[in-house]
């Protein structure tokens, strides 16, 4: 399937198609098949009707009667399952390709988009799909072989009037040249709409409590409100232009009635056919009227589609992440663990890993200040790290270059000496336990929140890794332990207790590098003394850089590594760094934790 957005909206839909072919001629089939037995029918009434009147034996109709009606209902369910779950599966393809695309995005991309309108383009419009996928091509194709044989018959019986009612029917396509592509105008106007209310509903629900909290629910009522309108004027304006293409094609039909009336009449008259062939003549054009119909309704269901189509075009040529999973857990200390179970501890089985950055300059956007100016520091196999500096020093920024959420501009990143750029991403990532700065927590349970990176882990490891991150206390504390669902974003849980939880899944993942972004912000000072020593724990067998603004938490790390302006400005100890660097004197002066 090509993510190539200048394909034509018809290749893009025979692609779609494409696998599900063979269900599709057959269910194509069954419906010609039901169509033959309906019109077997009246054959057979006919037959039945003159054999009662002979007085003849009627058994052998009665039950072909019965098995043609049987089969002509039988044929027509199976026929119209057949083209539904075909419509269906088309769908499901589409939104399982459109959903493990959305999934490795590359965030810079998702930087940039409104996860709401990527979510209607996998809920809405995908659904467009279902109709012009299976239905139309039906119609489409059954329409277009009536009309060819009506045609083809009516050329038999006197071409002169078919030139006339092909000249009217020129002329009525002409007509649906200009409106149907205004329907596609309509239908792609409604679905970035759809998109677009779906992007402000997930900003709304997605941010209830700060919109209350600001007195803004009218105005967000507003905005969304304004998208449903202007989805309502798309689909209003759609309706108006199907409706006229519907009149177009009905109208044409009339008018060739009459044309050919006076045409066929005045060739009557001169003698060149006879009434029969006129009569004959007519009623073919009577046969035109359902194909014409059905084709006309296909072009502007097509065209609803093609709007679709495009959306979901642009979804599949984003760029994502090259993605497979990771070879292997990640790479085992030297000698391993023999004589305990890996599961004994969660932190004994990896070994630390050494970062550098050399010359890092990195910038989010072409169109925006760069944000690292030469970054450069070393920091060896093992033990704490800290990172210190202004707000804005781009501190954050070295986790995700860490994490290759972004790539540097110029410079290299190594881990263990070895270029990042080099390291397959999820091999990479598998080495690596991010605790962000705002501890996200998933909804669902907590179990699911804590085992979400490492869903293998043994009982004996969660337990001791939710007694190192005193989650113990608060799973006790919950109505359903460990099963106890968090809420959207963890809101059944504290701030501190979201922080803990993130800190957990990540230690479960036995990283060889362990990221701490601000993780103590909102804890206690019982929970970050016991956070500190959890921390110096896990130094003794993992590689963990901390972003902290308290420079209580780092005072005690064995590297603290000074950022400002997108530059490292100093490294060294806490009390080095006191004596030596200006603004890691005045920092740790603000924060009155003395300067020994
Ligand atoms: N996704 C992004 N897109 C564009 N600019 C960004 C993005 N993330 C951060 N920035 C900008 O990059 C700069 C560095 O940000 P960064 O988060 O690394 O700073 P920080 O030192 O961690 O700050 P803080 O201590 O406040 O968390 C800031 O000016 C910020 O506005």
């Amino acid at each position: 399937m090509s993510g190539r957005p200048d394909l034509p909206a018809w290749r893009v839909l025979l692609d779609h198609v494409r696998p599900f072919r063979t269900n599709l001629l057959l269910g194509g089939l069954l419906s010609a098949g039901t169509a033959a037995t309906g019109l077997a029918l009246p054959l057979v009434v006919r037959d039945l009707i003159t054999g009662l009147a002979e007085g003849g034996v009627v058994t052998g109709l009665l039950v072909l009667m019965s098995v043609l009606v049987l089969a002509h209902a039988a044929i027509g369910a199976v026929g119209a399952y057949l083209l539904e779950r075909t419509a269906e599966s088309v769908v499901l393809a589409a939104r399982q390709r459109l959903v493990s695309r959305l999934l490795w995005l590359r965030i810079p991309t998702l930087d940039d988009t409104e996860p709401g309108d990527l979510m209607s383009r996998v809920s809405t419009d995908t659904t467009l799909l279902r109709e012009v996928s299976t239905r139309s091509v039906v119609y489409g194709v059954t329409g277009v072989l009536t009309l060819l044989a009506t045609m083809t018959m009516m050329a038999l019986l006197d071409p002169v009037l078919l030139v006339v009612v092909l000249a009217v029917l020129c002329v009525a396509q002409v007509v649906l040249g200009v409106v149907v592509p205004r329907i596609a105008r309509a239908a792609e106007h409604t679905q970035e709409s759809v998109g677009a209310m779906s992007a402000a509903m997930e900003r709304a629900l997605g941010n209830l409590r700060t919109i209350k909290a600001s007195g803004a629910e009218e105005r967000e009522r507003d905005r969304l409100h304004d998208s449903a309108v202007r989805a309502w004027r798309g689909g209003v304006r759609a309706a108006t232009w199907h409706a006229v293409a519907g009149s177009t094609g009905g109208l044409a039909l009339q008018l060739s009635f009459i044309m050919v009336l006076a045409f066929g009449g005045a060739r009557v008259v001169s003698g060149d056919i006879d009434v029969g062939t006129l009569i004959a003549f007519l009623l073919y054009l009577y046969y035109l009227m359902p194909p014409l119909r059905e084709l006309t309704h296909v072009a502007g269901q097509y065209q609803v589609a093609a709007a679709a189509i495009a959306r979901i075009q642009e979804v599949e040529a984003l760029p994502t992440e090259p993605h497979a999973p990771p070879a292997a857990s990640p790479r085992v200390a030297s000698p391993p663990v023999a004589t305990a179970p890996p599961a004994a501890s969660p932190r004994v089985a990896t070994s630390p890993a050494a970062v550098a950055f050399e010359q890092v300059r990195f910038r989010y956007r072409p169109d925006l200040p760069e944000v690292h100016h030469a970054v450069t520091f070393e920091v060896p196999a093992g033990g704490m790290t800290a990172f210190v500096g202004p707000s804005g020093a781009g501190k954050t920024t070295v986790f995700s270059l860490l994490e290759r959420f972004y790539e540097p501009d110029s410079g290299r990143i190594l881990l263990d000496g070895e270029d990042l750029a080099d390291q397959p991403l999820a091999d990479l990532r598998a080495a690596i336990g991010y605790v962000e700065q705002d501890a996200p927590v998933l909804s669902g349970t907590l179990r699911e929140n804590l085992l979400v990176g490492a869903p293998h882990t043994g009982r004996a490891e969660l337990t001791e890794v939710l007694t190192t991150t005193r989650l113990d206390a608060v799973v006790a504390r919950l109505p359903d332990g460990l099963d106890t669902a968090v809420g959207h974003r963890g809101v059944k849980l504290s701030g501190g207790e979201r922080q803990r939880v993130a800190i957990a899944r990540a230690l479960l993942r036995r990283p060889r590098l362990l990221l701490l972004d601000e993780v103590t912000s909102q804890l206690d000072a019982v929970n970050e003394a016991a956070l500190r020593d959890t921390i110096a724990d896990v130094a003794g067998t993992t590689t963990v850089l901390v972003v902290a603004h308290r420079l209580s938490t780092v005072t005690t790390a064995d590297r603290i590594i000074v950022m400002d302006t997108g530059r490292v400005r100093a490294v060294g100890t806490h009390p080095h760094l006191v004596a030596t660097d200006r603004v890691y004197a005045e920092l740790a002066a603000t924060q009155l934790i003395g300067t020994g």
